[in-house]
């Protein structure tokens, strides 16, 4: 029986939901794949609960009953004193702050599992450093939910890229909050602010739902692929079409944005206006390979076509080869949302457990 202890770092949609999947996959990871997984910490942006401290029912009653502040030595040196073989940090954040104890945590010798995409998206330097860190260690790090959260995607494009085949473009729905939300507003006669708000009750959208609307969180996952393509470019460098007004834009605080949503409603009900019978709106993000470019635009899409179908919070994802020649390879599916985000955390975890000697 192989012991992997997991230190989760965000409690949130995300977060909580694989501590219950966790919970509930016990048993069957023990018999059917001899690994048996522990949960010795769980810590949100301040508090931080140990399990030795105490263990009622629920790690949701201990953690309100028995959390503390904290410092993250305090959690390195916890574990280090418990001398535990295979240790992973979950990162189910979405902060910047955090991910600048991941090189910390990798000479301590956890291995990282991330929804979080900041790490890598971050300037090239901290890229290339944190895989020079992870070889130097010998640690991994694991981030499929960077990307359509649980759908395969970075495991295929760096399949189909590792075989030898030229990629030559990605292009497709990025998002899997912004199609709920456009599928949403283009079929019913709704708010667009009614609309933002469902998304966020949900659990689709960003902590902070500007990071999808202004375009950053579908540029982080183009970016995200091109570097997994080797590309060497910058966030800096993506075209990005904001949905966020400009009177919204940046210089409000998030409480601020969130009580002024109902500014939303006037432009994109014009932008809906605009549309002609049988067209959607579709928030896209498109990587060029050869040209090295990447774009994040909102267009309207006939709803017969491939973007223009999707339900709910569909993402797909066209990955055009020379291999697959004119028809792309296509991923379609819940792009969002806390079960399919944490199920693919928790099947990043087994991956990296079954890697784990
Ligand atoms: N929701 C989705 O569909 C998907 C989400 N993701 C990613 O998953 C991550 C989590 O999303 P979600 O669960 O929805 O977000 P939530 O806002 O629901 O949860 C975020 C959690 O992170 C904690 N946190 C924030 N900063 C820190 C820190 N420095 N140290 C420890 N904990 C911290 C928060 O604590 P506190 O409450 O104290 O602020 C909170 O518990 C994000 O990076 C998101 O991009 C990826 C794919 C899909
Ligand atoms: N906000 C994101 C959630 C996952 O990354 C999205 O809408 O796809």
């Amino acid at each position: 029986m192989k012991k992997i202890h997991i230190v989760i770092f965000g409690i949130g949609n995300v977060g909580s939901t694989l501590i219950d999947q966790i919970n509930k996959a016990k048993s069957r990871l023990r018999r059917e794949q001899s690994i048996d997984v522990h949960i010795p910490i769980v810590a949100n942006s301040r508090l931080v609960f140990f399990e030795d401290n105490s263990m009622t029912n629920t790690w949701e009653c201990d953690f309100s009953r028995f959390s503390n502040p904290y410092q993250m030595d305090e959690i390195i040196q916890y574990i280090n004193e418990k001398k535990y073989d295979h240790v992973i940090a979950v990162d189910a954040t979405a902060s910047s702050d955090f991910v600048q104890h991941y090189n910390a945590l990798i000479q301590n010798g956890f291995h990282i599992v991330s929804a979080n995409k900041i790490a890598n998206t971050l300037a090239l330097d901290f890229y290339d450093a944190l895989r020079q860190n992870l070889k130097d260690n010998n640690k991994k790090f694991l981030y499929e939910t960077n990307v359509g959260a649980g759908l395969p995607i970075i495991e295929t494009v760096r399949n189909v890229y590792n075989s030898g085949d030229t990629i030559s473009k990605i292009r497709g729905v990025f998002s899997g909050s912004l199609s709920y939300m456009f599928n949403k507003f283009s079929s019913e006669d709704v708010p667009f602010s009614e609309v933002l708000s469902k998304a966020e009750a949900l659990g689709l959208t960003e902590p902070d739902a500007r990071e999808d609307l202004s375009g950053n969180d579908v540029a982080r996952k183009l970016l995200i692929l091109a570097r997994e393509l080797n590309l060497k470019v910058e966030f800096q460098q993506i075209h990005i079409e904001s949905l966020v007004p400009k009177q919204l834009n940046g210089k409000t605080s998030l409480n601020q944005f969130k009580s002024r949503i109902k500014e939303l409603d006037q432009p994109f009900g014009e932008r809906k206006l605009s549309l002609q019978k049988d067209q959607v709106l579709r928030y896209i993000g498109e990587l060029n390979v050869a040209d090295e470019t990447l774009e994040v635009k909102l267009v309207s899409e006939e709803k017969e076509s491939a973007l223009g179908q999707l339900k709910g919070s569909d993402s797909l994802f066209e990955i055009f080869t020379e291999a697959y020649g004119d028809q792309p390879l296509v991923i379609q599916g819940a792009g969002a949302g806390k079960e399919v985000t944490a199920r693919g955390l928790l099947s990043d975890i087994i991956k990296l457990s079954n890697q784990l000697h």
